[in-house]
């Protein structure tokens, strides 16, 4: 029933060095004031995450069949496809290089891409069936083993497209679940990601069942579908998915009581007023190394799409001595897939309730405005609209000042800054410091000298307008949050 399209085609090449090997790593000074999580071991941490992407898939502890599944996703050498329905050329071509990164993120070698331009997607096999056939001979001469199309593909097109191409094809959700189960590090971090898979697959059972079936190669027999069976009988995809089922419900056990935990420390962290920063953004945009440059926390920073899963909290000051807290998140991307923004709920609901976002964009990125509207999406599905924003156009010092005059048109009140080298930091910081809650009860005190664990919370939970070390003790004139008020006033006086 596939239709041949008509409509223009078009190849493109993708460019091969759209990842440039400029991790400078120049930030990790390891100065640390503050850990909530444990695993920030910075350099060591690079090092060790490019070691394990040579070794995944090697895993022999691995029993549960979905969980090998995943690990096999590991792709060599791939071909991208894409379908261009709306837009410019460029976004196309922007759309299939971002892939390129994705792909590239994940461990595989790119080479060569596809892009097709059709109203919409082939029902049956996404592109049309001509365009089946070009990439069918395009696979074979290049010895492609993987296909990635540009979109998330219904089960049937999947299955239809690899019984035609006679290799692996995948997704841009199941890549981008894959980049997320290589660089998911902590307990939490990589049940999310586990959960999200689940739930991807479990929809896709049958779309799968080929691999599936492979991996249960131990268990002979009964369920084997029988000779020449190509996929798995009910029975075996039933089983399958009572173990995918059991296996969501233990992760999502875990994940509630993980969840408990968070909140305390959030509360905690609440109760003492202290004033929390989110920073939210692009993958790639530059959050951890503008948490770095901000904090001089040691945040792993690296040239790769969804470097962070883990969101990080580093303790700072402000410059009149007022303690707030700065959390580094996971990256957005366009068509964030829907299983990961609910398997990460509880981390992004650290967004919602932050009291300021800084919104970093790539202001060297081709689309920045795109990327922008992207985050504001998934902002949107976290409830975290509501969070006053500040923009903060990164990476000034890689662009030409005129090239962000759109942006700055759209977005006027953005800071324009280059974590790198530090250019438009102290602006951003200053006003990022005035735009946090305030502390608003004003006091007069007079504190005997016995009471200085007084005078140093003053300090850091409010604000000094005044202090002077008199005989009868120290007199401050400050203002503080409610809860610390409460234990001041019996030092209380009246205006002199
Ligand atoms: N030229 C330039 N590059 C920067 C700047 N800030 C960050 N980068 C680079 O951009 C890349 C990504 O930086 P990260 O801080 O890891 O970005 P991120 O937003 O945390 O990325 P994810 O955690 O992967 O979403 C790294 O190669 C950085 O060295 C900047 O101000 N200028
Ligand atoms: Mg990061």
């Amino acid at each position: 029933m596939t239709t041949q399209s008509n409509a223009y085609e078009e190849t493109s090449d993708v460019e091969t060095d759209l990842i440039q090997g400029d991790d400078s790593g120049a930030s990790l000074t390891g100065h640390d004031d503050y850990h909530e999580r444990e695993g920030n071991t910075e350099g060591l941490e690079l090092e060790e995450r490019q070691a394990l992407r040579r070794i995944v898939g090697m895993s022999t502890e691995l029993t549960d069949i979905s969980e090998v599944e995943y690990r096999k996703l590991l792709l060599e050498r791939v071909l991208l496809v894409g379908v261009w329905t709306e837009g410019s050329a460029q976004d196309a071509e922007n759309s299939l290089a971002e892939l390129k990164l994705l792909a590239e993120t994940a461990g595989s070698e790119v080479l060569d891409g596809v892009i097709q331009r059709r109203k919409k997607p082939d029902a049956a096999t996404f592109i049309g069936s001509g365009k089946v056939a070009d990439l069918r001979e395009l696979v074979a001469a290049l010895g492609v083993d993987t296909v990635i199309a540009d979109g998330e593909l219904a089960p049937s097109q999947l299955r239809n497209l690899e019984d035609k191409l006679k290799v692996k094809v995948v997704d841009r959700t199941a890549l981008i679940l894959d980049i997320f189960a290589q660089h998911a590090k902590s307990k939490e971090g990589k049940a999310q990601v586990e959960l999200a898979q689940l739930q991807y697959m479990k929809q896709r059972l049958r779309g799968w069942g080929g691999n599936l079936s492979r991996q249960a190669g131990g268990r002979v027999g009964a369920d084997g579908g029988g000779i020449g069976g190509r996929g798995p009988g009910e029975t075996k995809i039933e089983t399958d998915r009572r173990r995918i089922n059991t296996k969501i419900a233990k992760l999502n056990r875990m994940l509630k009581e993980l969840k408990t935990t968070r909140s305390t420390m959030r509360q905690e962290r609440r109760r003492n007023l202290v004033p929390s920063v989110a920073i939210a953004g692009y993958t790639n945009a530059g959050k951890s190394s503008l948490l770095n440059s901000i904090t001089g926390a040691g945040v792993l920073v690296e040239n790769a799409l969804f470097a962070t899963l883990d969101p990080t909290t580093r303790r700072t000051t402000t410059a009149d001595g007022r303690v707030f807290t700065l959390t580094d998140t996971v990256g957005f991307v366009r068509h964030l897939p829907h299983d990961i923004v609910e398997a990460f709920r509880s981390t992004l609901e650290e967004v919602a309730d932050a009291d300021l976002l800084l919104h970093v964009v790539d202001g060297s990125h081709p689309d920045p405005l795109s990327q922008i509207h992207a985050v504001r999406e998934v902002l949107g599905q976290i409830n975290a609209l509501d969070v006053p924003e500040i923009i903060v156009i990164n990476k000034a010092d890689a662009v030409d000042a005129m090239d962000l005059a759109p942006i700055l048109a759209r977005e006027p009140r953005a800071f324009v800054v280059s974590a790198r080298t530090g250019e438009g930091m102290d602006k951003l910081r200053e006003y990022l410091e005035g735009a946090l809650p305030q502390p608003h009860i004003a006091l007069e005190l007079l504190l005997p000298y016995g009471r200085g664990d007084l005078v140093s919370r003053i300090h850091s939970e409010g604000s000094v307008e005044h202090l002077e070390h008199t005989a009868d003790g120290t007199r401050v004139t400050a203002r503080v949050h409610p809860a610390l008020a409460g234990d001041l006033t019996p030092y209380e006086v009246t205006p002199a």
